[in-house]
């Protein structure tokens, strides 16, 4: 793509030259190209603000993080995952896509697809519970997300429905991404490498990679039985969110994080009086101890519970069922 199509993160500036021509130059944006409006959210070691391009009156989502803090709290690692995640998912609409980094001595900046819509889960604390046919569009965009990313060789590991943004249609975008994983790619290292796909190079990266634990709620037993995140892992969390969207809460959730640890190593979860029969299938097929015998992503697409479902690109155009 040219800087045309890149047009967020790009402007042009005439200067004069030492021989007095003007020259058009290209240069990268600044925070001061966007008048900054509402704050959208915080978080634990950022501040997301509503933000519009006063070249093309685009709209963003910037997500400001102060640099003491992030090396106060020893963030960096997040940091620099976050970006690297987001700068190896762009090519997908249901992903929030990052247009471009900035920083100046105090912060740094991630220039983002706006997801006005907020998250997944308020709209589902204010439904109560979803219907098939809302749990059938809305579970297909995220599985459909999920592809992409393992396609990607991205372990998102942090999957629940807070992580699931809306935008203005709408339509899904999956975000945070500083806890992600991003596997090794196989072909890096040359044919006959000795790296088994989903180890990082060295023990000590491991350790540190793998020391992070998701959401209580949502994490698999394999994360709690000291194992290395794969992309099973993120299977486990979506069979999770297809059960609450229907139920109207999560499948584990106990009075502390330990209780909640013993229900999903004790696989101890029961189904609401008339859940869906196709869809308790399917939680029950993804709702298994061992990673390796949960259903994979295209048998997914093709259960019972999604028949009827058109996956692709058809799946993003469609209008949204009303949330009734
Ligand atoms: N692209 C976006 N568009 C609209 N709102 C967003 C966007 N990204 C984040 N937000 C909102 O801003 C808030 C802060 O998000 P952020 O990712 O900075 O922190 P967090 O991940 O929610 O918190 P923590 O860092 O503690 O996990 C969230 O409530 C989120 O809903
Ligand atoms: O990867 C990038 O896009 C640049 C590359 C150049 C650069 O210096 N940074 C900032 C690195 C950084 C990370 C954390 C802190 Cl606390 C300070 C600086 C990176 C950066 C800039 C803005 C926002 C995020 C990041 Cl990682």
């Amino acid at each position: 793509e040219d800087w045309r199509e890149r047009g967020a993160a790009m402007s042009t500036r005439q200067e004069v030259d030492s021989s007095g021509q003007v020259q058009t130059r290209l240069v990268k944006k600044g925070v001061k190209d966007f008048n900054f409006g509402r704050t959208l959210g915080e978080g634990s070691y950022s501040t997301v603000l509503a933000a519009t391009d006063r070249q093309n009156l685009k709209e963003y989502a910037i997500k400001v993080l102060d640099k003491r803090h992030i090396i106060k709290e020893k963030k960096v690692k997040y940091v620099n995952i976050e970006r690297d995640t987001l700068n190896r998912l762009t090519e997908h609409p249901g992903v929030v896509r990052l247009y471009y980094t900035s920083q100046d001595e105090r912060s740094l900046y991630f220039v983002l697809d706006l997801a006005s819509g907020g998250e997944l889960l308020g709209v589902l604390k204010k439904m109560g519970t979803f219907d098939v046919e809302c749990t059938q569009f809305y579970g297909a965009q995220i599985l459909d997300s999920v592809a992409y990313m393992h396609s990607r060789g991205v372990i998102h590991r942090d999957l629940k429905p807070e992580n699931v943004l809306l935008d203005r249609s709408m339509h899904t975008k999956i975000t945070d991404f500083g806890t992600a994983k991003i596997l090794p790619d196989p072909k890096a290292h040359g044919a006959g490498n000795n790296i088994t796909p989903g180890s990082p190079i060295d023990g000590a990266e491991e350790d540190r990679a793998n020391s992070f634990v998701g959401t209580a709620e949502y994490v698999s037993p394999e994360l709690l039985n000291r194992s290395n995140a794969c992309k099973a892992s993120d299977l486990w969390a979506f069979g999770c969110i297809i059960y609450q969207l229907l139920a109207g809460r999560p499948p584990f959730k106990a009075a502390n994080e330990y209780l909640t640890f013993q229900k999903i190593l004790n696989l101890e979860y029961s189904f609401p009086d008339g859940f869906p029969a196709a869809a308790r299938d399917l939680v029950e097929r993804l709702l298994v101890l061992e990673p390796a015998n949960r259903l994979p992503v295209d048998h997914i697409m093709s259960h019972e519970f999604f028949d009827g479902v058109q996956w692709g690109k058809e799946l993003w155009r469609q209008k949204p069922p009303r949330l009734k």
